[in-house]
C-alpha cells in the first residue's frame, strides 16, 4: 500500500567532501517512490552543505539498482497509488536537481543496475563501475518504456543504433561492454569502487576530468538523415515483430522526438508516453506475468516451511532419447555431473551423439567456446547398467511412455540408488503413482516434465503425488531455477497441467475444420492473436504420431469432453504425418517453407463421413474474433478444470504454463488473466450457446458455470478446502 514505506536512502558525508548517497530497498534497491523522494531529499541536503563538494550515488549490498519498483505500476493501474505529476521523476529531480546540479555525481555501480537503475546513473556525470555488472534497459519487456529519460541518454552516451539494439531486445550489456560502448568510464574492482567514484567525483568538481550532462552530449548522435533511416528501419521491424503491441513504437517516438527537436522535448514527450503507457492492456499482462513467474516457486505448504534445499551433485538420466539427451544437455550446461543410461551400445552412443550435436550448434552460433565444449562434455557419462547409481542424488526417467516399463525401472531403481535419492519421471501423461506402485518409495517419486527440446525449452512442469515429500519438491524446485527453468508445480493427473490445456485447442480446431471453417484461416487468425504458430501447423511441426499417442490418452481419461476427429489419422493413413514427412496440413518445400494444400479438403470430407458432421453455414463464415473465442474458451474452461480440481496451486500459475509452454502471448497476461480481462459471465455464455448447439466438448464445467454466472473472476483463489494441493 502506498502508506507502507518501501526502501530509503542514507547519506555519508566523508571529511573528502563527497556525499555518498545509497539505495537501500532489498533485495535489489529498486526505485520506490519512497527511495526516489528521500534521494530528492539527501541530494537537497547534500547540495545546500558547503562541506559537500561532489556526490557519489550507489547501491546497498552489491546492487546498484534493479530499476523502478515494479509493483507501483500495478499499483498505480489499480488507483491504489497515485502517480506524481507527468515528469516529475525525470525531468523535476534527475535533469533538473541532479544532472544540472553546481555540484557533481558520479555513479559506483556494483551488480546492475536496470531500467530506472542504469537511467539515475545517466543522468550522474560519470559511472564507475565493477566487472561483470548488468547495464540495460528492459522497460519493453514489461511493457512500459525507459521513463526516467533513458530513451534520450542511452542513444546520446551509446549512439542510436546500439541504444535501440538495447531498448528493443531489452537485453543487457556487461559492465566491460559498456565501457567499450561509452556508457561506462572505468572498470575497477569492487573493492575500490567507492573509493574510484570517490575520486572521480572530485576530479570533477576540480576540473580534473570532464564534466559531461550525457542529455546534452551530440557526439554520437548521427545527421538527422541518417537518425531518420534508423528509426524508420527500427519502426518496421517492430511493427512486423510485435504487431500486437503499441508501446514499442510509442518509445521510438519519444526518441525520434529527442533526436529532431532536442532531449529536453524528447524528454517531455517520454514523460507523457511514459504515463500513458501504464494503462495499456499489455501492460497489464506483462507485469502480472514478471510477478507471477517469481511467484511459481512460493507453494504454500512447502516452500513456507523453512526447508533448505539439499545439494544436488549427481544426476541420472534414464533413456538417451531427444528428451533424455535434450535433459542432460540441460543439466550439464549448468554444471551437474550426468549420467546416461541406455540399453545397449548403439542406443548409448546415439544419446551421447545428441548431448554433443546439441552443444556443438552452440559452438557454431559462437555462444560456446571450444573449451568450454570439452569441459561441459567432459561432465557427461555414459553407463549400460545400474552399477554407478549407488552415488547419485536423482535419477530422472526419460524412456517411452509405457507403464510396465517405467514400475520396472522405478523398482530397479529402488534398489540400486541411495536412499536419498529423488526418483522423477519425465512421463507428460501418466499418473505418477501407478509409476511408483512398485516401490516402496512414494514420497521421493515425482515428475520433472520438461517440454521438447529439453534444453531449450523454459518450462520445467514438477508433478507431485499426495505422497511425494515436500523436500523433494523444494530439492528439484531448486534444481529448476539453477537450470534457468520456470518451475510450475502441479498436482498428478493425466495430462497435467499443460497438456490438459493443450488439448481442447488442438480439439476445437478440429471442431471447426469438420464443421466448416477453414483450416488456414484459423491458423491465420490464431498466429495474429499471438501464438507462434496456428494448431494446424503445430499439428505438422510435432508430427502425427505425437498428436494421435496424445489423442488417445485423452480419450480413455476424458471421453465425455473429448471431440474425434479422424482428420489425423486417415492422412497418416496415407503416410502425410506431418513435417517430417514434408505433407501434413501443408505442404513443405526444401527449406521447409509452409504451403497450403487444397488436397487436405479430401481428408475433411472423408472425416465428415465417419464422424457425421457437417459444414455449418454459421462456422463457415466465423470472423477471425470468433475463430478465437471458439479455439480459445475451451481452453479457459479446462483450464477452470484444472484449477478448481487443485492441479495448479493458483490460476497465475496456469498462466505461466500457458505461456512457456504452449507459447500463449505473455502480453495477453496468460490464459486466466486474458479470460478474466474478457469477463466469466462472457465465456460462460458463450460455452453455453455452443454446448447446446453443438454438444458436450464446449459445456462449460461446474467452476466456469458457478463463477460465469455470477461474473467472478476466474482467477480469485479457491477456498482451501477445494484445493487438492
Ligand atoms: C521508469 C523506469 O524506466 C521503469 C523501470 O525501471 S521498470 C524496471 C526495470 N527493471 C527490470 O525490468 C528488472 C527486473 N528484474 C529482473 O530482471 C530480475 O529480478 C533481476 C535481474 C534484477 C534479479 O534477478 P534474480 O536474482 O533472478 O532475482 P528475482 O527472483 O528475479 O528477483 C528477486 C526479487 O526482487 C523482485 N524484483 C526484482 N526487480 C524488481 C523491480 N524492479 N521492482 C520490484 N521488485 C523487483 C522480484 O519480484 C523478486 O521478488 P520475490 O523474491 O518477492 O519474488
Amino acid at each position: 500500500m502506498a502508506s507502507r514505506t518501501k526502501g530509503t536512502t542514507t547519506m555519508e558525508v566523508g571529511a573528502d567532501g563527497v556525499a555518498v548517497i545509497t539505495l537501500v530497498n532489498p533485495p535489489v534497491n529498486s526505485l520506490s517512490f519512497d527511495v526516489l523522494y528521500s534521494l530528492k531529499s539527501n541530494y537537497e541536503e547534500a547540495l545546500s552543505r558547503n562541506d559537500v563538494k561532489a556526490i557519489v550515488v550507489t547501491g546497498a549490498k552489491g546492487k546498484f539498482s534493479g530499476g523502478f519498483d515494479i509493483s507501483g505500476f500495478g499499483e498505480i493501474q489499480k488507483g491504489t497509488m497515485k502517480e506524481p505529476k507527468v515528469g516529475y521523476i525525470s525531468i523535476d529531480i534527475l535533469t533538473d536537481l541532479l544532472e544540472a546540479a553546481k555540484k557533481p555525481s558520479v555513479a559506483a555501480i556494483d551488480g546492475l543496475a536496470l531500467g530506472g537503475g542504469l537511467e539515475l546513473s545517466m543522468a550522474c556525470h560519470a559511472r564507475i563501475s565493477a566487472p561483470g555488472a548488468q547495464l540495460g534497459l528492459p522497460e519493453l519487456q514489461l511493457g512500459v518504456i525507459p521513463g526516467f529519460g533513458g530513451t534520450q541518454r542511452l542513444p546520446r552516451l551509446v549512439g542510436l543504433t546500439k541504444a535501440l539494439e538495447m531498448i528493443l531486445t531489452s537485453k543487457p550489456v556487461k559492465a566491460e561492454e559498456g565501457h567499450s560502448l561509452g556508457l561506462i568510464d572505468a572498470v575497477v574492482p569492487p573493492a575500490e569502487l567507492l573509493n574510484a567514484a570517490r575520486r572521480w567525483a572530485l576530479d570533477i568538481a576540480e576540473r580534473r576530468k570532464p564534466w559531461v550532462s550525457s542529455v546534452l552530449k551530440t557526439d554520437k548522435l548521427p545527421p538527422l538523415g541518417e537518425a531518420r533511416e534508423i528509426l524508420k528501419f527500427a519502426k518496421d521491424q517492430t511493427r512486423r515483430q510485435a504487431p500486437n503491441m503499441k508501446h514499442p513504437l510509442m518509445c521510438l517516438e519519444a526518441v525520434e522526438v529527442g533526436i529532431v527537436s532536442g532531449s529536453r522535448a524528447g524528454l517531455e514527450k517520454e514523460a507523457q508516453v511514459g504515463s500513458e503507457v501504464i494503462n495499456l492492456d499489455t501492460t497489464k499482462g506483462l507485469i502480472h506475468v514478471f510477478f507471477s513467474q517469481r511467484g511459481t516457486t512460493k507453494v504454500p505448504g512447502v516452500t513456507d516451511r523453512g526447508l533448505v534445499p539439499r545439494k544436488i551433485n549427481k544426476v541420472a538420466i534414464i533413456g538417451g532419447g531427444l528428451m533424455g539427451s535434450g535433459i542432460a544437455t540441460a543439466l550439464i550446461l549448468s554444471n551437474y555431473s550426468v549420467i546416461l543410461k541406455e540399453v545397449n551400445e548403439k542406443f548409448l552412443e546415439a544419446g551421447i551423439g545428441r548431448v554433443k550435436a546439441n552443444l556443438q550448434s552452440r559452438v557454431k552460433k559462437g555462444k560456446m567456446s571450444k573449451e568450454k565444449f570439452e569441459k561441459t562434455m567432459s561432465l557427461l557419462k555414459g553407463s549400460l547398467d545400474y552399477e554407478s547409481f549407488r552415488d547419485v542424488d536423482m535419477v530422472i526417467e526419460a524412456v517411452i511412455e509405457n507403464i510396465s516399463l517405467k514400475q520396472q525401472i522405478f523398482a530397479d531403481l529402488e534398489k540400486y540408488c541411495p536412499q536419498h535419492c529423488i526418483l522423477a519421471s519425465n512421463t507428460s501423461t501418466i499418473d505418477l503413482n501407478k509409476i511408483g506402485e512398485r516401490t516402496k518409495s512414494q514420497d521421493r517419486i515425482i515428475g520433472a516434465h520438461f517440454f521438447s527440446p529439453a534444453h531449450v525449452m523454459p518450462l520445467l512442469e514438477i508433478v507431485r503425488t499426495n505422497h511425494t515429500s515436500a523436500q523433494v519438491i523444494v530439492d528439484l524446485l531448486d534444481v529448476g531455477k539453477k537450470i534457468r527453468k520456470t518451475p510450475v508445480v502441479v498436482g498428478n493427473c493425466t495430462g497435467f497441467a499443460v497438456n490438459r490445456m493443450f488439448f481442447p485447442y488442438t480439439q476445437a480446431a478440429m471442431f471447426l475444420v469438420e464443421h466448416g471453417t477453414d483450416p488456414y484461416l484459423i491458423d491465420k487468425a490464431v498466429s495474429k492473436f499471438g501464438m507462434p504458430m496456428g494448431p494446424f501447423r503445430l499439428c505438422d511441426l510435432v508430427g502425427f504420431g505425437v498428436a494421435i499417442a496424445t489423442a488417445t490418452q485423452f480419450i480413455e481419461n476424458f471421453p465425455e469432453r473429448t471431440y474425434k476427429s479422424m482428420i489425423i489419422p486417415l492422412m497418416q493413413e496415407d503416410k502425410r504425418a506431418g513435417e517430417a514427412t514434408r505433407k501434413g496440413f501443408y505442404l513443405y518445400d526444401d527449406r521447409r517453407k509452409a504451403k497450403p494444400d487444397p488436397e487436405i479438403k479430401k481428408y475433411i470430407d472423408k472425416a465428415r463421413g465417419v464422424s457425421g458432421a457437417k459444414p455449418d453455414p454459421k462456422l463457415e463464415k466465423l470472423s477471425e474474433k470468433e475463430i478465437i473465442e471458439m479455439t480459445f474458451f475451451p481452453v479457459v474452461n479446462e483450464a477452470c478444470r484444472v484449477f478448481a480440481e487443485g492441479i495448479a496451486v493458483k490460476a497465475a500459475d496456469l498462466d505461466i504454463a500457458g505461456i512457456f509452454g504452449m507459447g500463449f502471448p505473455p502480453y495477453r497476461g496468460g490464459i486466466m488473466f486474458w479470460a478474466d480481462s474478457i469477463g466469466s459471465k462472457y465465456i460462460y455464455s458463450k460455452l453455453e450457446e455452443w454446448s447446446k448447439a453443438y454438444g458436450e466438448f464446449f459445456k462449460p464445467c461446474a467452476f466456469l458455470a458457478e463463477r460465469g454466472s455470477k461474473g467472478a473472476p476466474l482467477s480469485a483463489p479457491l477456498e482451501q478446502s477445494r484445493s487438492r494441493l
